[in-house]
């Protein structure tokens, strides 16, 4: 069976991740299977630069195809912020909580609550061959959080179609219309051909 390894630290994304790839003949590896990887510095100014540097970097350092994801929520009437500082919009020491309360912050007394997540998923091969798929899924930042599943900015992010926010929706029903779910559909379809 072929090994891909899912280059990312974070867990949540490593179970979304497989939950979606779940039916193929591959076998999905990551750092919950005892591998240690160097920290890639995400230094680039759009999430394509970042999910093929994390994907390639990787790729060649464990000899493995390698999947990566750059992911992030932008919103409109922040001018795209947090964007590609999404992980770290609340300072380099940061998580989920001081992020979102930044977010809400700067929301204060701004009606327009638009907002987008955005995921670029990469597959790169250790000889540098490497693929991109941009997945993206429309919400709104609400104030009060909602829901205790998912990570990140889910609590907040209410999705009109299911009358839900993403922290609402079980592991399988995020995926089919989030983001990344969007960005791996495509990749699915090259999957078979770039793995060969
Ligand atoms: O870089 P890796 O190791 O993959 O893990 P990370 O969490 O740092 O991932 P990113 O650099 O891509 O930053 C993505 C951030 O964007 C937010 N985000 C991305 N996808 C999300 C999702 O599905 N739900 C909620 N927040 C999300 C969340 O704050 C993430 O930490
Ligand atoms: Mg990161």
């Amino acid at each position: 069976m072929k090994k891909i390894f899912l280059a990312t630290k974070n867990k949540k994304k490593i179970e979304e991740i497989k939950t979606i790839l779940s039916n193929y003949n591959i076998e999905i590896i990551s750092i919950n299977d005892g591998y240690d990887i160097p920290e890639v510095k995400e230094d680039g100014l759009t999430f394509m630069y970042n999910s093929q540097k994390k994907a390639l970097e990787i790729a060649k350092y464990l000899n493995i195809i390698t999947i990566a994801d750059d992911s992030g929520l932008c919103v409109e009437a922040l001018n795209g912020e947090p964007g590609v500082y999404s992980a770290r919009y609340a300072g380099e020491d940061t998580d989920d909580k001081k992020n979102n309360e930044k977010l809400i912050k700067n929301l204060k007394k701004i009606d327009n609550r638009n907002a987008k997540f955005v995921c670029v998923v990469s597959i790169a091969k250790p000889d540098g061959t490497v693929k991109s798929y941009t997945g993206e899924v429309i919400g709104e930042i609400i104030d009060i959080p909602r829901g205790t599943n998912g990570f990140g900015y889910d609590p907040h992010f209410y999705y009109e179609p299911f009358d839900k926010t993403f922290a609402e929706l079980t592991k399988e029903e995020k995926s089919k219309i989030s983001h990344r779910g969007n960005a791996l559909k495509l990749l699915k379809k090259d999957l078979v051909d770039f793995i060969k």
